[in-house]
Parts: C-alpha cells; sequence; structure tokens
C-alpha cells in the first residue's frame, strides 16, 4: 500500500503535478503558440511596507524544489524578518518553473505563518522556557514543518517524536491527563511515581496537578510524594474552570513556597497566545503553546512576473548574471521591474527597483539561493534562528 493517507507525493511536488490546473493549461498553451518568454518573477505578501513585519521562512524547501531547473533564484535568509516587497526572485524561462508556483508558495505561506506566531509567543515571554505543543492541530504530515517554524522563532523545543527525528533534537514533554486517568483518580501519588521510576533520568520530573482536584492540592502531593525529584509542575486547567489563572499560579507558588518547594518550577499549557503568557511571564516558569502557532494566518504571498523579454536559449543572458534587463510588467495595483529590498540601521524595510541605488545606510537583503539549477547556500537552522531573534529587535516586533 502506497501513500495510505492520500498525501500528495514529494515526486508530484518536484515534478510539477502538485500544481492548480491553470498552470498546466498555461504551459499547454504556451507550448502550442511556441512561446516561451524569459521573465523576472517575485514573489511578494505587500507591495509596499505597512509597519508590520512578518518571518520569512521555507526557503529550504525552495532550493529543494528548483534544484535542477534551469534558473536563477535569489531570496531573502531563513529567518529574516519582512516588510513588503520581494521575498524571493525568480529568473529563467516561463516554462521551466510556472507549475512549481502552487507548491512554491504553499511552502512559504504557511511556515511563515507559523514562525511569526511562534515569534510572538516567544517574545511575550523572552526569559522563560516555551515549548511548541500544537502537533495535534494539524496534519500529521506537516508536523516537522510546525517544530521546525517554532525553533527558528527561538522557541526552547518541541513535543513531536517523528519531528524530532527529522529535526534531530529531542523531543520535550512528560504526561498526559490519559496517563492520570489510567491510574484512576486518588492515585496520583501511583502515576507520579510510577513516571519517576519508568523514565529515562533526563526527562524533567514535571507532574501534571490538574487532572482530579485542584491545582494546589495536586502541587502539593506531587511534591510531597516526588520530594526533591520533583522538577516541576503542569497547569493545564481547562477554561471552563479557569477563573483567574494567574491567581491560581500565583496561589500554587506560595503554597509550594510555603513548605519549602521554592525550586519546584511551574508550567502552564492550554489555550495561550501572547497577551496570556505576557501575564503570567512572571509567575510561572514555562509555557506550552500549540493552536496560537498552528492557528496562524497564512501569509499571503502571491508571485508576480515583474520584468518579460523573448525567450532565448543562452541562459548566461540572465539578468542576474549578465545584468541584461527585459520589459518591466506587471498587474494593474502591483509594482513593475525587479525589486530588491534593503534593511536600514534604523530598523527600517524598503522597497526599490533592483538596478537603483538602495537607502545609504541599507543593506540588500535577497541573496542568491540557485544559479543555474545548483542550490549556492548553506542551511543552519540554528543561524537562522538568531538571525530571527536579532532582526526582531532591530525592527521592533511586537512593539507598539
Ligand atoms: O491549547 P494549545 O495551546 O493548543 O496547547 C496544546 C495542548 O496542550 C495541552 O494539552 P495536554 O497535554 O494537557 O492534553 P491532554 O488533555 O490530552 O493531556 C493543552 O490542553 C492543549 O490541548
Amino acid at each position: 500500500m502506497t501513500n495510505p493517507f492520500g498525501t500528495v507525493s514529494s515526486e508530484a511536488i518536484l515534478e510539477g503535478t502538485a500544481t492548480d490546473a491553470y498552470f498546466e493549461r498555461t504551459h499547454t498553451t504556451l507550448e502550442h503558440a511556441g512561446k516561451d518568454p524569459h521573465v523576472v518573477a517575485e514573489v511578494t505578501a505587500d507591495q509596499f511596507p505597512t509597519g508590520s513585519f512578518d518571518v520569512f521562512t521555507g526557503v529550504e524547501d525552495i532550493a529543494t524544489l528548483f534544484e535542477g531547473r534551469d534558473v536563477d533564484v535569489d531570496a531573502l535568509p531563513d529567518g529574516q524578518l519582512f516588510d513588503g516587497g520581494p521575498v524571493m526572485r525568480i529568473e529563467g524561462s516561463y516554462l521551466e518553473f510556472a507549475e512549481l508556483e502552487t507548491s512554491l508558495l504553499g511552502f512559504l505561506s504557511q511556515p511563515s505563518g507559523f514562525a511569526t506566531a511562534a515569534l510572538e509567543a516567544r517574545l511575550a515571554a523572552p526569559d522563560s522556557t516555551v515549548l511548541s505543543f500544537g502537533a495535534r492541530h494539524v496534519h500529521p504530515a506537516i508536523t516537522a514543518t510546525v517544530e521546525r517554524a517554532a525553533l527558528l522563532a527561538g522557541l526552547d523545543g518541541f513535543s513531536h517524536v517523528a519531528a524530532g527525528e527529522i529535526l534531530g533534537r529531542e523531543p520535550g514533554g512528560t504526561m498526559p491527563h490519559a496517563l492520570m486517568f489510567c491510574f484512576g483518580e486518588g492515585n496520583q501519588p501511583e502515576a507520579w511515581r510510577a513516571f519517576d521510576e519508568a523514565v529515562p533520568e533526563d526527562v524533567p520530573r514535571i507532574a501534571l496537578v490538574d487532572t482530579f482536584w485542584d491545582e494546589k492540592s495536586e502541587s502539593l502531593l506531587a511534591a510531597e510524594t516526588l520530594g526533591d525529584d520533583l522538577d516541576g509542575v503542569r497547569i493545564d486547567t481547562t477554561s471552563s474552570r479557569r477563573g483567574d489563572f494567574r491567581h491560581i499560579i500565583r496561589e500554587v507558588r506560595w503554597e509550594l513556597d510555603a513548605r519549602g518547594h521554592e525550586d519546584v518550577d511551574i508550567f502552564c499549557s492550554g489555550g495561550l497566545g501572547p497577551d496570556t503568557i505576557r501575564n503570567l511571564r512572571d509567575v510561572a516558569e514555562g509555557f506550552g503553546v500549540g493552536s496560537h502557532i498552528t492557528e496562524a494566518d497564512s501569509i499571503d504571498f502571491s508571485l508576480d512576473i515583474v520584468e518579460i523579454s523573448e525567450g532565448s536559449d543562452d541562459s548566461s543572458s540572465s539578468r542576474t548574471q549578465s545584468g541584461d534587463e527585459g520589459e518591466p510588467i506587471s498587474k494593474r495595483g502591483k509594482l513593475s521591474g525587479a525589486k530588491e529590498v534593503y534593511r536600514t540601521a534604523d530598523g527600517g524595510h524598503h522597497v526599490a527597483l533592483a538596478d537603483r541605488d538602495g537607502p545609504d545606510d541599507g543593506e540588500a537583503l535577497l541573496e542568491p539561493l540557485v544559479r543555474d539549477g545548483e542550490i549556492v547556500r548553506e542551511f543552519d537552522l540554528e543561524a537562522a534562528s538568531e538571525r530571527c531573534l536579532a532582526d526582531a529587535e532591530a525592527v521592533g516586533f511586537g512593539e507598539d
């Protein structure tokens, strides 16, 4: 049985059948008419800066998508923040990549949305542990994409096991309510003790303490049961029972401290977004964040041809490599001509035509990704994450 879950295969994505039918019909029509113009196309979300930044990611998948295609691609670095103007520029014969547009936009749009939302969570509690718990909300085939976006945005870890294998990271997390149910009400100590005995030593002993009784009672019981071995408690109080969540956490902290358990950390989870995290970051040590990341809006990227010229067999005639230019062209409402985007020292994001000067102190952000079908960039998630956080600070991401 191949592909039992009906997911679109990697082969279909690479060969271009993972596309909208109108691109196939365009290909057929252009071939019929003997047309294959040389184009420069750009991927943009907004034409001009809006004052609101998003995180760019998915670029490694784009490199894989274009490998072996006779095109040149330039793109922002992974993790760079952007606000208007192109995040990517593709140059080549249009038929070389026409059908890839659908997958190309999908590779960028959803992961960039996840990473932007994860960055909001990260910056809401810069000094706390923040883990990605959202794998359960997405199709299993894209869980590593979610967890990668979370790491890119600087989260400390994630929960998904198979994603961990792909990303080369140990997943985090300790126990679900299901474990507590299996031991039953009144037997919480048995559950926590069995966990402590069973799991490897390097797994933190964080007891789930909201299952049957109130959070204070279960937290104290966990501390009594595991003593110094208890690293923390997790409070995942259901929203209907939450009341004043901050007060509940402060009360648990107070009662733990009063009995000498100052070293026991408090972790929270369940429907947490940046505002709640900001409100709890001084009373809890860590947060599990799921839906805020997975429910992020996709970034509304589109691909547009911005320069066009008659096709040529000579690939060295590319603009990227020779400086030759086609005719500027654009749809109404979009901006014609190949562009560059710049970051200035004051954190500004600027868009200008690529053959004009940018701002005096502007750093051009588009970098070579593919040349004549060869990937010319290396990828390093840790470096991308550092870039993301540094750029977030530079542009004042999340500040009003
Ligand atoms: O609300 P989110 O931000 O998306 O967080 C993801 C999940 O993590 C917590 O689940 P928990 O591990 O407690 O689930 P369980 O009830 O299955 O044990 C929380 O209750 C959510 O279901």
